[in-house]
């Protein structure tokens, strides 16, 4: 019904939030993140996405930065209210003659209670109809697989807060599974070992830096096991600010563990998949999608533990997004 038909896609995401309009694709990318004040038990928002990014555990008391989204759903609705309306408003601003109808991304296996949230988050924030879809349809879509055919085709979303595993034909999901993690976890992680082993403790923002290091050193294939990359933070021991060398092997560590447990539900995935598909998948192989597809090891773990081709899709980050803008030109 063309009163429903969607004007904007959003691409909301537990790291980023994406909106997309039908004749200029992206038109607003910052991070999901919200920056609250309390005074007299009354909570104001000060700052939203790249501004507040910046804020990440640098407040003072009266201030908290909060995501609106933890591993991919919503978690705090009032902050997810007032992103989606700067979201709306730097996206249409001025040119906004009634409440825009909208395609939303969320998880395959988001619950009623989650998928309800979101649309009433949404519509607090002044969007009017609202749709939502599975995101790894959409990152599919992305990635340009043919996932209309009459074919198996299997795409692994890596985002920062969900891993989503999905095998499609004609046009809809056959079987679908998902890990709570994603890169937030993995950096979360990675400071926790720093922490445990070192006695060293990190910020959230640095210990993300450190990963996206240890990715472009292994990636430019200088990263070698003996190598380290310096991380500033606070030592435990000296109570003082420092800078420490962390091993590459230790970090490699950190991430194997990690994406065994993606390998885990990649082979829990393919063990309820049909046998056709099946056949279709070991011709065509899988396709990586998301932020974390570039993630080291993970292309080559999760072809050793299942025999076939992984490739990452171009531009993994924003598959989704283009996804979502697909569908909206449809
Ligand atoms: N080159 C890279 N290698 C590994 N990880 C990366 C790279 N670039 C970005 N990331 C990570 O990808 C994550 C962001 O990915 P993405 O934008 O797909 O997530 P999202 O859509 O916000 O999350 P979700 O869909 O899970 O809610 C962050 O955790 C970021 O650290």
């Amino acid at each position: 019904m063309s009163w429903k038909r969607p004007e904007i896609a959003i691409d909301f995401g537990t790291a980023n939030v994406r909106v997309m309009r039908r004749e200029e694709g992206i038109v607003f990318d910052e991070p999901s993140l919200c920056c609250f004040s309390r005074r007299d038990g009354m909570s104001d928002l000060v700052a939203v996405g790249t501004e507040a990014h910046a804020m990440i555990d640098r407040t003072p008391a009266n201030l908290s930065v909060k995501r609106p989204l933890c591993r991919g759903v919503l978690q705090d609705i009032d902050a997810a209210t007032g992103l989606l309306r700067y979201a709306l408003s730097r996206s249409i601003g001025g040119k906004r003659m009634r409440a825009p109808n909208a395609l939303i991304g969320v998880p395959a296996d988001a619950t009623q209670a989650e998928r309800s949230a979101m649309l009433t988050a949404a519509n607090d924030a002044g969007f009017g109809h609202v749709t939502l879809v599975s995101e790894p349809l959409a990152a599919a879509f992305g990635a340009g697989l043919p996932v209309e055919q009459a074919a198996g085709s299997m795409v692994i979303e890596c985002g920062a807060g969900t891993t989503e595993v999905a095998v499609f034909s004609l046009g809809g999901i056959c079987a679908t599974g998902t890990v709570r993690i994603g890169g937030v976890a993995l950096d979360k992680a990675i400071a926790d070992q720093l922490h445990l082993r070192h006695k060293f403790l990190v910020g959230e923002l640095s210990a993300e830096r450190l990963k996206l290091e240890y990715v472009a050193r292994r990636q430019d294939g200088n990263g070698e096991r003996s190598d380290v990359i310096a991380v500033r933070g606070r030592c435990l021991r000296e109570g003082l600010p420092k800078s420490m060398d962390v091993a590459i092997r230790d970090v490699d560590q950190v991430v194997e563990k990690h994406v065994e447990q993606i390998v885990q539900v990649v082979r829990d995935v393919l063990g309820r998949t049909a046998p056709e598909l099946s056949q279709d998948i070991h011709d065509r192989g899988v396709t990586l999608t998301g932020g974390g597809a570039l993630m080291p090891l993970m292309g080559s773990m999760i072809a050793d533990a299942t025999g076939l081709e992984v490739k990452v899709a171009e531009a993994p980050s924003i598959c989704v997004a283009n996804g979502l803008h697909r569908m909206l030109c449809a």
